[in-house]
């Protein structure tokens, strides 16, 4: 019998929009190669399905669960070929899956499951039959490819050898998910702020997941959003902070690898979408990193300083940069970078997003201070992701970051406000409030009465960037001193002191 005389229907319950489907019986996993360049060289009587494979913790679970459901695919060419595989490490442990197989242990979260037997962490629902994946295992025969050639080549070869008698019924298991309660909040413009990157992404995994609006992915799926997130990062330290145990998706050889997408050119590689560092170095026909220098250097002042990712003649296509404006200004000798990502990943792709930016505004601000006559400090890392989502799968990965740290670091914080300090004391039967400067303790504002309502409100008024614990130590304060005022002499207030009852002495 030829191929072509027998065709096969592939089923996805999993991402189905995400595939090219065709009629054989050879699923094609391009890892972060474009799927379509693969695509373009083949038939559809030659494959099953093409689909992409980006993360050993979030695709692979379902590409087995579609597997399963599909008993007519006896061949597997995995197409590992770019810096963004071995980086990742999917396509590495799907071929650990079918090379050493799996055993029981748990997810990351902490979770019952079965884990691949690999040097990265691959986990397949429990609730999966051990023995269908052990079937699969034998039934399916794959190869690794490592160029688009060599995957085209094996795929024609599988055709070659006619059609196959399917190896089992289709299979299908359950698959929980992860319910979140979310509250209400702001839909538009959302600050976070903290020292290093480690720090602001917990605040911000929690801001996320905790009123973020549930909605709808491109991807066949769904994600919490928040628009327009300003993520404000004041003081990483030049040498990176990775925290211990280390919680970021991430750790440093990553980020080694990372650090050269964002700084150095690269050659146009075909299936490789873009990198950022092609966009800033060359791909408009100019090095845009080092125009920003030169132009510092000239103009110390200047708010012009600006790099552009978005190409507007070609990114309407299918998988345009998400980056695509950076910012450098220097102020009291600090330079800082604010850069803006169209839509953000904020559980797997942010840290690496912002640690590969603040190896950018380090770099400038060394160039700048070699060649000119300055000596300029870094300022703060400030990134604005439009659409800053996490995926549904990362659900139950940001639960546990959020339960784990998130406490830990809502009591390191300090309570020194931007907005300032207020005293308060009563006297001449008033409540009498002054508002400081944060540094000095200049006095810039005055407020008297009797009633705490009302200084709230003046205060609320011309505060309205006030921390939310400081609005609410001010609301108990004030009613303290009310409290005291309305007493009549029998109760006397003092700042940060429980009432104290006045006694006279005989
Ligand atoms: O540097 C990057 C590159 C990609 N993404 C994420 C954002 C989206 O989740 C997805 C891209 O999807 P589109 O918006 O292009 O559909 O990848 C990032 O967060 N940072």
């Amino acid at each position: 019998m030829t191929v072509s005389a027998f065709q096969f229907k592939y089923k996805a319950l999993y991402k189905p929009n995400q595939l090219i489907y065709g009629q054989g019986q050879t699923v094609i996993v391009t890892g972060w190669t474009v799927k379509s360049t693969v695509q373009k060289h083949l038939l559809p009587e030659e494959y099953a399905v093409i689909g992409q494979l980006y993360s050993p913790t979030r695709g692979l679970n379902l590409l087995i669960r579609n597997l399963l459901l599909n008993p007519h695919v006896r061949y597997l060419v995995i197409l590992n070929a770019t810096k963004e595989d071995k980086n990742a490490g999917a396509c590495e442990c799907l071929l650990d899956f079918f090379r050493n197989g799996f055993e029981k242990g748990v997810s990351d979260t902490g979770r019952q499951c079965w884990v691949v037997k690999s040097s990265y962490s691959g986990y397949i629902d429990i609730e999966v039959d051990a023995i269908a994946l052990q079937n699969l295992r034998q039934s399916v025969e794959y190869r690794e490819a490592k160029s688009i050639a060599e995957a085209v080549s094996s795929v024609k070869s599988y055709a070659q050898q006619g059609a196959m008698e399917p190896w089992g019924s289709p299979l299908e298991f359950d698959l929980s998910g992860v319910e979140s309660a979310i509250l209400p909040g702001e839909r538009y413009g959302h600050r976070i702020e903290g020292k290093t990157i480690a720090e602001t992404w917990v605040k911000i995994i929690h801001l996320i997941k905790t009123t973020g609006t549930l909605r709808p992915t491109a991807y066949d799926g769904q994600w919490q959003e928040l628009i327009d997130l300003m993520a404000i990062v004041t003081s990483e330290p030049e040498n990176f902070y990775f925290p211990e145990p280390n919680y970021l998706p991430i750790d440093r050889s990553f980020l080694q690898e990372y650090v050269s997408q964002i700084l150095d050119d690269a050659p146009q590689h075909e299936g490789v979408k873009y990198t950022y560092g092609q966009r800033l170095r060359s791909h408009f026909g100019r090095d845009q990193i080092q125009l920003c220098i030169d132009k510092l250097v000239k103009d110390i002042n200047s708010a012009r300083v600006v790099m552009s990712l978005w190409d507007v003649g070609n990114d309407a296509n299918d998988s345009p940069p998400c980056l695509n404006h950076i910012w450098v200004r220097v102020v009291d000798s600090e330079l800082s970078l604010t850069a803006t990502f169209r839509s953000n990943d904020m559980f797997s792709a942010w840290c690496a997003n912002a640690m590969g930016l603040r190896a950018l505004q380090m770099h400038i601000r060394d160039k700048i201070n070699k060649s000119a006559a300055y000596n300029l400090k870094l300022g703060p890392l400030v990134t604005v992701s439009q659409s800053a989502h996490i995926y549904d799968d990362c659900f139950e990965n940001a639960e546990k970051v959020i339960k784990t740290y998130y406490p830990k670091i809502c009591q390191q914080r300090d309570y020194s406000d931007p907005s300032g300090s207020f005293t308060i004391v009563v006297q001449n039967e008033e409540i009498v409030v002054e508002h400081m400067t944060p540094g000095s303790g200049e006095v810039v504002n005055c407020y008297s009465g009797k009633s705490a309502k009302q200084i709230l409100t003046w205060i609320a008024a011309d505060c309205p960037a006030l921390q939310v614990e400081h609005a609410m130590y001010l609301g108990r304060e004030l009613q303290k001193a009310e409290l005291a005022l309305s007493s009549t002499g029998e109760l006397i207030y003092e700042q940060d002191r429980p009432l104290k009852k006045f006694v006279t002495i005989n």
